[in-house]
């Protein structure tokens, strides 16, 4: 069974029904979706150990903490379960993944940098005696750090970055300076507060010339009293519009001195006399981002995921208007244009799971042999991973916020959980590279593989399909075959592809400079991107389904909702794949209707694909999206449980209401109002 409720009450009759009636077997899909029965019974003994825990029990709903206690308590919490996890011996990374998700979830917590980036870059980019220097404290607590790269005045040019670090041979230290206000950093995670040491990206000097930007390992604070050390100015930069349990931080250096060793050595060197030895590729320092752009996709994908758990769970339970006069109420689930709104949302949930383990096979397997020296693939991989971070969760933004709105007032609440997960996951459109700029990125490959395909060469598996036909027509037919939408999104991206690298040779045609040519090309180069990342994820989607090893029923409901991923993109894409008559009006009616029937496959299982995803309440965290469907007992009790109904009557009504009445009584009052 799926993540049982809470509480002993009876399930809503609604959702006990939607549950009978799918059509395949919930256990089988989620089994799918998590890579076997054995993974999944892995995850659930991993969160129950978490939700069991009595530190993990809350005293107050996450919706009525101040941002003190929330960043106390997710402290508290997170090194607890880093404690716990020791005492278990969990040493897995699935199962540390999957312990942590249940532990506080969708709240960014004051030690994830330390994990997630610091670790990571040193293991990656540290020499081998760095490694033996800091891995092992990092990893012991002894010291924690973060990821500091952004300042004021830059996040996305990291080459105007303007922190410096000039070597001084005669004590073989680093001076690092912030030598203006916009050099200040600003936003690095858990940098305010928490941390005591940090991966700083700084302007490296050494014999008078500038090798741009590198990374240096700078201690913040002292390692026993904790107060910042002297030439380091440190603090939180306050409220956000979510991220409230991180500490994200602003940092000033004043001639700073930092020992050579802490120059992270692996691909460029600083040579005791000052020598500069360069790395194989410049952009090698830039692989932290790399690394972390590809997992947001998976991330970005269980929000939304989560988000349609609620919305599709709180559709099923909640019944308005009557259909007929005197009639009973429907579910909400039953307008299709409720359905409309969120099954190729939960199609899409489905698509960035598949894309996400895509994306992170393809980052696995190219780090293997970037570390091994082989660097000819790091283009592709950029590329990649920086589209397809910005193409979903831009998808999962706009989704979440439609399951929002999806669930009506009750949505706007944040006892519905959904404001919770969105202002979460929504600064991945922000950080580690804003979207549009990454979107350029992909856009700025694609043009060089375009070039490429105009100069007869061999292009790269991934972009192949560029090179295709460009005058063929669709080949959809009343049967909407996989094959066929997979030919339109490659068609639909090159030829986005090509029209977007024609902008840019007219512009060079006429005298513009490269640059200022891309520049003017560059709405529609974002276009030929987001097509290409789309026909990715499509792509994925489909190989997955076809190949997959699972019973028929399973299979059926997976295909139903690949090819609503698909005709949905199209529908709401129409006029990309129409510019060039690429499909005839003929087919488009097809594909209307098609969308039409998808919509009444996916209802008979609308909850059960939302259950495969095996969220237990605990980690939903929402009155509306509760397993057992009494989302109106959860909401009166969330009401109850609000700060403000502690004292029947507040003392402001003391202060202000009561002495404005006496003050109105002796006051000469209108006779009439
Ligand atoms: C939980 C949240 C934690 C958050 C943490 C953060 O946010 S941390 C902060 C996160 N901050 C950000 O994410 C900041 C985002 N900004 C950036 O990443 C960079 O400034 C940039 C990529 C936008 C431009 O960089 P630039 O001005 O240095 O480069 P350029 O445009 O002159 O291009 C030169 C060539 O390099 C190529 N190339 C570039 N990157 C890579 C790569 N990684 N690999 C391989 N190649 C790469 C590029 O394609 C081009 O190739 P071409 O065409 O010549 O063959
Ligand atoms: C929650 C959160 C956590 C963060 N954590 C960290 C962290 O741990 N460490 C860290 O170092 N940083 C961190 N950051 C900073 C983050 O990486 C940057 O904000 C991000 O890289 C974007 O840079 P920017 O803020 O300078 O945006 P800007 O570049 O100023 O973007 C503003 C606008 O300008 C446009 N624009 C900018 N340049 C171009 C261009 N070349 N072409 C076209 N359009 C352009 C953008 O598309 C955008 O619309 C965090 C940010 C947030 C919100």
């Amino acid at each position: 069974m799926a993540s049982a409720g809470t509480g002993k009450m009876t399930v809503n009759p609604d959702i006990a029904k939607e549950r009978r009636n799918a059509g395949f077997h919930v256990e089988n899909l989620t089994n799918f979706i998590y890579h076997g029965p054995e993974r999944v019974r892995r995850r659930r003994y991993m969160q129950n150990i978490a939700l069991q825990d009595p530190v993990m029990k809350d005293s107050k709903p996450w919706a009525f903490r101040t941002r003190e206690e929330e960043y106390e308590l997710s402290l508290r919490k997170q090194l607890h379960v880093l404690q716990r996890q020791k005492d278990l011996g969990i040493t897995d990374e699935f199962d540390k993944f999957y312990y942590n998700e249940a532990t506080a979830p969708n709240e960014n917590n004051p030690v994830g940098l330390h994990f997630g980036m610091f670790i990571p870059t040193i293991e990656k980019h540290g020499t081998e005696e760095q490694k033996k220097k800091f891995v092992q404290p990092a990893k012991d607590l002894k010291i924690i750090g973060t990821y500091v790269q952004t300042e004021l005045g830059h996040g996305t040019f990291i080459r105007g970055l303007e922190t410096t670090a000039t070597f001084d041979p005669k004590t073989q230290e680093f001076i690092v300076d912030t030598p203006t206000l916009s050099a200040t950093k600003y936003w690095p995670g858990n940098l305010g507060k928490t941390v005591n040491y940090c991966i700083l990206m700084a302007q490296l000097y050494s014999q008078g010339k500038c090798q741009g930007p590198h990374m240096f390992l700078c201690p913040l604070r002292d390692l026993t009293t904790h107060q910042s050390l002297p030439g380091v100015e440190l603090g939180d930069i306050g409220p956000k519009f979510g991220f409230n349990a991180n500490d994200n931080g602003y940092l000033r250096l004043n001639n700073f001195r930092i020992p050579r060793i802490n120059m992270l050595m692996r691909y460029s060197k600083v040579l005791e006399d000052g020598t500069y030895v360069k790395p194989a590729n410049s952009k090698l320092s830039y692989g932290s981002m790399v690394m972390i752009r590809a997992s947001i996709v998976g991330a970005v994908s269980r929000a939304l995921a989560q988000a349609c758990v609620i919305s599709v769970r709180y559709s099923a339970v909640r019944r308005q208007t009557e259909v007929s006069p005197g009639g009973p109420e429907a579910q909400i689930l039953d307008y299709q244009t409720q359905q409309y709104k969120l099954f190729p949302l939960v199609a899409t949930a489905y698509a960035y799971h598949f894309a996400g383990q895509a994306v992170q096979s393809n980052f696995l397997n190219i780090s293997k042999e970037i570390e091994a020296g082989n660097l000819q693939q790091m283009p592709v991989l950029h590329a990649l991973s920086a589209g397809l971070k910005a193409f979903s969760s831009w998808g999962a933004s706009a989704g979440i916020e439609v399951c929002r709105m999806s669930c009506g007032g009750h949505g706007y609440s944040l006892a519905s959980g959904l404001p919770k997960i969105y202002t979460n996951i929504t600064p991945a459109c922000t950080y580690e590279g804003e979207n549009s700029v990454m979107m350029l990125q992909t856009a700025r490959y694609l043009f060089e593989c375009a070039m490429m395909v105009q100069k007869g060469q061999r292009l790269p598996d991934l972009v192949s399909y560029l090179s295709m036909d460009l005058s063929a027509k669709s080949c959809m037919t009343s049967d909407v075959a996989l094959g066929c939408l997979v030919k339109a999104y490659q068609h639909r991206a090159a030829r986005l592809t090509n029209a977007a690298t024609a902008v840019v040779q007219r512009h060079i045609n006429e005298g513009q400079k490269p640059t200022d040519a891309f520049n003017m090309a560059s709405t529609q180069l974002t276009w030929a991107a987001r097509a290409h990342c789309h026909q990715y994820v499509v792509k994925v989607f489909v190989t997955t389904v076809t190949e997959a090893n699972i019973d028929d029923r399973t299979k059926a409901a997976l295909t139903t909702l690949c090819k609503m991923y698909a005709v949905n993109g199209i529908m709401e894409n129409l006029g990309e794949f129409l510019q060039d008559q690429f499909f005839n009006t003929d087919q488009v009616d097809i594909l209307t209707r098609k969308m039409m029937t998808l919509l009444a496959d996916v209802r008979p299982d609308a909850v059960a694909l939302v259950d495969a995803f095996d969220y237990h309440d605990k980690v939903l965290d929402s009155c509306l999206g509760r397993y057992d469907g009494n989302v109106y007992y959860a909401l009166y009790e969330y009401a109850k449980s609000s700060p403000l109904n502690e004292k029947d009557v507040l003392d402001s009504f003391h202060k202000y209401i009561k002495p404005l009445r006496e003050g109105q009584a002796t006051s000469s009052l209108p006779s009439r109002l």
